[in-house]
């Protein structure tokens, strides 16, 4: 099994079911500004625009977040904010979206996007480490408010975020954990020649990380094989 397609960051390994999806459903239903933005961000950053979710998993999370009536979300993790402008899409007019990331000039990158779209008002970007912001928001007035969380930083931390984010969110609410399959390499059992060193260094992380999850009693769970693994995280109680 080859890793999955770097360009894409996506799992389906058969490249022409990949291009289907994309090209026939996925681009052709992506909103404007959300093709805007997805185009500056590689114009700017080149590889390193894999970082930002693919078309068919924003439409996937769209889809989610309006069935769930989502209203009050948080997003840890917003690079040039493709996740965060769909989030933003899909929500109604006075939901109120979170977005926290240490990287303020990715954020603007993708912020004259957001506000063509006319969603800027619904996002309040905090600008700073996830860690010295989530306490302050558990002890004050959010503890157990939160009808979703979208967890993309940096997969190390996922299993501290976890402990943070359940407290966020709601009892019935979602918390989605992006890259939880990791380029397909949580199934590998050796190190393969093709294998990037970022891929292979993280892999031990997101492995014990579904580990801790998928025997979580806190949560009832959902490893989706779209895009590049998207663990939903149900709270229970
Ligand atoms: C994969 S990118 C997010 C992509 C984004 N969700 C999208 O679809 O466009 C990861 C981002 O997490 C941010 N990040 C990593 N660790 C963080 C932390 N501890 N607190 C806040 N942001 C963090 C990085 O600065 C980076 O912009």
């Amino acid at each position: 099994m080859a890793v999955s397609s770097l360009k894409h960051k996506s799992l389906i390994v058969h490249r022409p079911i990949l291009e289907y999806i994309l090209e026939k459903n996925a681009y052709p239903n992506e909103h404007k500004q959300l093709k805007e933005l997805r185009e500056a961000t590689a114009e700017k950053y080149g590889k390193k625009s894999i970082m930002n979710v693919p078309a068919d998993e924003a439409q996937f999370l769209s889809v989610l977040l309006k069935v769930m009536n989502a209203k009050k979300t948080m997003e840890i993790g917003v690079f040039t904010g493709y996740s965060l402008l769909a989030t933003a899409l899909a929500l109604p007019d006075d939901s109120q979206i979170t977005a926290i990331d240490l990287d303020k000039e990715a954020y603007e990158t993708g912020l004259p996007f957001i506000k063509k779209a006319g969603v800027e008002h619904k996002i309040n970007f905090v600008h700073s480490d996830a860690f010295l912001v989530l306490n302050d928001l558990i002890n004050g007035e959010d503890e157990g408010t939160l009808d979703f969380i979208f967890v993309d930083a940096q997969k190390k931390d996922y299993m501290k975020l976890h402990e943070q984010v359940l407290k966020l969110v709601k009892v019935g609410g979602i918390i989605a954990y992006d890259n939880t399959l990791w380029f397909g390499s949580v199934a590998y059992e050796e190190e393969k020649d093709e294998m990037p060193e970022f891929v292979w260094g993280t892999r031990e992380y997101v492995i014990q990380f579904n580990s801790f999850l998928a025997a979580d009693p806190r949560i009832e769970l959902s490893l989706l094989s779209i895009g590049d693994g998207v663990t939903l995280c149900r709270r229970l109680h």
